[in-house]
């Protein structure tokens, strides 16, 4: 990987997933897709009300959510077209994706670039990791101010 996260794209992130009561929405195909289901899930085990875009039991999308979009080329159709819906809905967008950002980083209010070009894994292995990774330290950043966040994800933990 060549550079790092910009740390001021970081902290713009945090700041607007702040507010706990705030709803979140991630949306991602294919391996995006699986690093969006493992934010949301931290997510929702530090407190959040969270959403994966396509499953059954997401709702819509409105105003005043916040809409998380991971997509390395930043032109998934399926993941341009979420950005779009959720923006004319008034929701805030995020990009999480590899810098350029396709017509992806156009449509979002805020991108945290991903420096992860090409390597010598298959497909988008490499941007998939990175942003894996960024995400989850993202979700560590907001842990921190969640009073006993480890005990609050022991009993928010999946049982079935
Ligand atoms: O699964 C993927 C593919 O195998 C590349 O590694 C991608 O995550 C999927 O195709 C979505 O692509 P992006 O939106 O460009 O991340």
């Amino acid at each position: 990987m060549s550079g790092s996260i910009d740390a001021a794209e970081f902290a713009r992130l945090l700041e607007e997933l702040e507010d706990p009561a705030r709803r979140c929405f991630l949306s991602g195909q294919g391996r995006s897709g699986l690093v969006a289901g493992m934010v949301a899930m931290r997510l929702m085990h530090i407190g959040r009300t969270c959403h994966v875009a396509g499953e059954a039991t997401a709702p819509a999308v409105r105003r005043g959510d916040v809409l998380i979009v991971i997509s390395g080329s930043g032109t998934t159709p399926a993941s341009v077209r979420h950005a779009e819906s959720a923006r004319a809905e008034g929701a805030t967008v995020i990009a999480v994706t590899r810098p350029g950002g396709g017509a992806l980083a156009g449509i979002a209010d805020l991108t945290l670039r991903i420096p992860a070009g090409a390597s010598a894994q298959l497909g988008g292995n490499l941007f998939e990791q990175a942003a894996l990774i960024a995400l989850d330290g993202l979700v560590n950043a907001l842990a921190a101010g969640v009073p006993d966040a480890r005990g609050r994800l022991r009993r928010r933990h999946a049982n079935l």
